[in-house]
């Protein structure tokens, strides 16, 4: 337990020990204070599109196979960030503050060639947690929506997190939809106080198109011994022969390999790629139920450490919540979701899921653009 504080050498083993037999759901567990971040889950989603110019990317390649490769490259993209933005900037992966229901993270990335690229993020559920997201830029016709939840179990000392939900992207101009599932992945190094994610099982990417991508990830001593190693099979249709493979590090160089003509090249290098801040409106222009608002006095007690106050903080905002739920069970009135809505699915999605071999959701979290564009949050 090296890169724990001395003084927090005791409280990180009781909170080893507290994993050990969690149930599970990783928002009920009380992590020690340094493993705290002062960021709220619900803003995650924007790992999804930090990268503006690879998410509208497909919508200009007019060749559906090249655009179905585009989609994959953009996905293979969003993983160094998704998965390892906590370790750069703070030095270790952190627990990030658990969203109350209707938490709301919105923000847009302006960039000069993509214009502007919309983010809406909703905690829809509390118990279990679970994000509701849609991401879109008009100019180029394309729209991310998805929602996850995470289950987590705990072997020795690596958490295991099984992600539950899915992303679906959608591009206009061709009427194309791409299902794509969710990486399962465990966090390394707790026990010596620097947990790191990394992606293990599979992703599944299929396009409406036909095409159709499995991923499949490793760590070290798999594959190539290098961290963050995966190796993606792309496939035509029914066709059981991949067209094409691209293997090496999402967090670093990939290449791809045309198995018609054996011939390797660069695919995508991450390290080369930076990512565009996404623009957030100051504090003082946003609603009490957004993200960085509500949690400001967390995330500054986060900032300096100051462990009473993130406490004293953090317990308003719950205490606070557990009056809203009593009050709504006492009214018998149900919370309304502000941009999303539980839906059956009906749609492509099932057909796409079924495609994909994927047992489809009973049930999707639908983006209601309607309620979103008449409401005052979308002057972001
Ligand atoms: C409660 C256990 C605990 O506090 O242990 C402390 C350690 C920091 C490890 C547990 C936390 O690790 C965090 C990593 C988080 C995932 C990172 C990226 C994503 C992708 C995004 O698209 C969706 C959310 C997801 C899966 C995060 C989910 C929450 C994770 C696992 C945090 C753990 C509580």
């Amino acid at each position: 337990a090296s890169a724990v504080p001395a003084q927090q050498r005791g409280p990180w083993m009781t909170f080893l020990r507290s994993l050990a037999s969690s149930k599970g759901d990783l928002s009920s567990i009380t992590a020690p204070p340094f493993i705290l971040s002062g960021t709220s889950l619900v803003e995650y989603s924007k790992f999804w599109a930090e990268l503006p110019d690879a998410f509208v990317a497909p919508t200009m390649i007019l060749d559906k196979e090249e655009r179905a490769l585009a989609v994959l490259k953009w996905f293979i993209a969003t993983l160094k960030g998704q998965y390892t933005s906590r370790n750069e900037t703070l030095g270790s992966e952190k627990k990030p503050l658990n969203p109350f229901l209707g938490e709301v993270f919105l923000g847009k990335w302006e960039t000069e060639t993509e214009g502007t690229t919309i983010l809406v993020s909703e905690q829809v559920s509390h118990h279990p947690p679970v994000t509701a997201y849609a991401i879109y830029n008009d100019i180029y016709g394309i729209e991310l929506q998805g929602y996850n939840g995470q289950k987590a179990s705990f072997a020795t000392t690596t958490l295991n997190v099984r992600q539950v939900g899915h992303a679906v992207l959608y591009i206009k101009k061709f009427d194309e939809y791409y299902y794509i599932t969710l990486p399962t992945l465990h966090i390394e190094g707790l026990f010596y106080g620097a947990p790191y994610v990394e992606l293990e099982q599979n992703t599944l990417i299929q396009s409406s198109s036909g095409y159709r991508a499995t991923i499949e990830y490793s760590g070290k001593g798999y594959f190539s011994g290098k961290k963050n190693t995966f190796k993606a099979k792309f496939y035509a249709g029914e066709e059981s022969a991949a067209l094409y493979t691209i293997s090496g590090q999402w967090s670093g160089k990939s290449t791809i390999m045309n198995e018609h003509t054996k011939k390797e090249s660069l695919f995508y290098d991450a390290t080369e790629h930076n990512v565009v801040p996404l623009i957030v409106k100051p504090l003082d222009q946003q609603a009490d139920y957004e993200s960085r608002r509500a949690w400001e006095k967390v995330a500054a007690a986060v900032q300096v450490m100051d462990y009473d106050t993130i406490h004293v903080e953090k317990s308003k905002i719950e205490n606070q919540q557990r009056e809203l739920r009593k009050k709504e069970k006492e009214l018998g009135i149900k919370w309304q979701r502000r941009y999303f809505e539980l839906i059956e699915d009906e749609g492509p999605l099932k057909d796409l899921a079924e495609l994909a071999g994927v047992e489809p959701d009973e049930k999707v979290w639908r983006f209601d653009r309607e309620a979103f564009e008449h409401s005052t949050d979308s002057k972001l």
